[in-house]
């Protein structure tokens, strides 16, 4: 458990990653359920974030109007800046984080005059306190709004502080990666499932190497490639199996990074 700081937190927008931070922050210890405000426009949502006792709001100006010492801006890109027109007079002063894919400081300090500006590229295990962050500040952020950006990410996960070009990456990357990994958890079910294995022992098998490839991998340290080695077998089946795969994967992984960036820019409006 992190230790508790003695702030509040507003998260504007309580989906899938405000509300995955939100708990996330809570479960750490590093802050109290009654010091994280959330506000949502989905009343589903709200009963469901309400139930954590953390405070729920209806939309954004209310949540503003609380002065929470940090906001954390997490609606999609293409809502952000009519949600920044309805609270910047109220944000003028205080530290906000933004996790908007693409949209950069430059333009988040522009419709929030007076904050002080830190965007974060977070995933969506943070829920379960073993996320990936990505931390820039910009220009208005002082070192303390940095650093605190990083203690509220470090409870959830790693934290690693880089430019905006490279945090832009890291999004495309590690911001997506949860999606290509169920989408390979999936492929490789479905394979066992079209070769005669049922679906429920198929999927427990698949999820559970998944788990304790990534527990190697983590815990030994061991370089992927190396790791590889020790499955392919001199003239074995995974020899065989990454002839077929290991273009593919490659070719397609890198072109889906590179779609990712494109429109991380074209949300940005760059
Ligand atoms: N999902 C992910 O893994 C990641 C997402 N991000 C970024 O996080 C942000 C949120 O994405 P995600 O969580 O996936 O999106 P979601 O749609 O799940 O969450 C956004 C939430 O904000 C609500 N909302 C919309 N407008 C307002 C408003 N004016 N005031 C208050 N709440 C509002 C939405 O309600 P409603 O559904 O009713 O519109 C929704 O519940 C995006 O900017 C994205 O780029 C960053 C890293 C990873
Ligand atoms: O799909 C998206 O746009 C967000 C940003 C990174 C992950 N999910």
């Amino acid at each position: 458990m992190s230790s508790e700081l003695n702030i509040s937190v507003g998260i504007i927008g309580g989906g899938s990653m405000g509300g995955s931070i939100a708990r996330g922050l809570v479960d750490s210890g590093l802050l109290p359920a009654a010091r994280v405000l959330v506000a949502d426009s989905d009343a589903e949502k709200r009963a469901a974030i309400a139930k954590t006792g953390m405070r729920v709001l209806a939309d954004a100006p209310s949540l503003a109007a609380e002065e929470p010492d940090v906001v954390i801006l997490a609606v999609k890109p293409q809502v952000l800046g009519d949600v920044m027109g309805q609270v910047a007079a109220r944000l003028a002063g205080r530290c906000v984080i933004s996790i908007a894919a693409g949209v950069s400081v430059a333009t988040i300090e522009a419709a929030l005059p007076g904050a002080r500006v830190v965007r974060v590229m977070p995933n969506l295990p943070v829920q379960v306190r073993s996320g990936a962050t990505a931390v820039t500040g910009g220009a208005s952020a002082t070192a303390d709004d940095v650093s605190l950006a990083c203690e509220l990410f470090s409870a959830l996960g790693s934290v690693a502080v880089m430019r905006e070009d490279q945090l832009d990456v890291s999004g495309a990357v590690v911001g997506t990666a949860p999606a290509f990994f169920s989408l390979f958890v999936d492929a490789l079910t479905r394979a066992a499932v079209l070769r005669g294995l049922p679906a429920a022992s198929a999927r427990e098998l698949v999820e559970t190497t998944m788990r304790g490839c990534a527990e190697q991998l983590l815990n030994e340290g061991v370089h992927p490639r190396e790791y590889m080695e020790r499955v392919t077998s001199p003239g074995g089946t995974t020899a065989a199996a990454l002839r077929e795969l290991e273009p593919a994967l490659m070719d397609g992984t890198y072109a889906a990074v590179d779609a990712a960036l494109a429109r991380t820019r074209e949300l940005a409006g760059r």
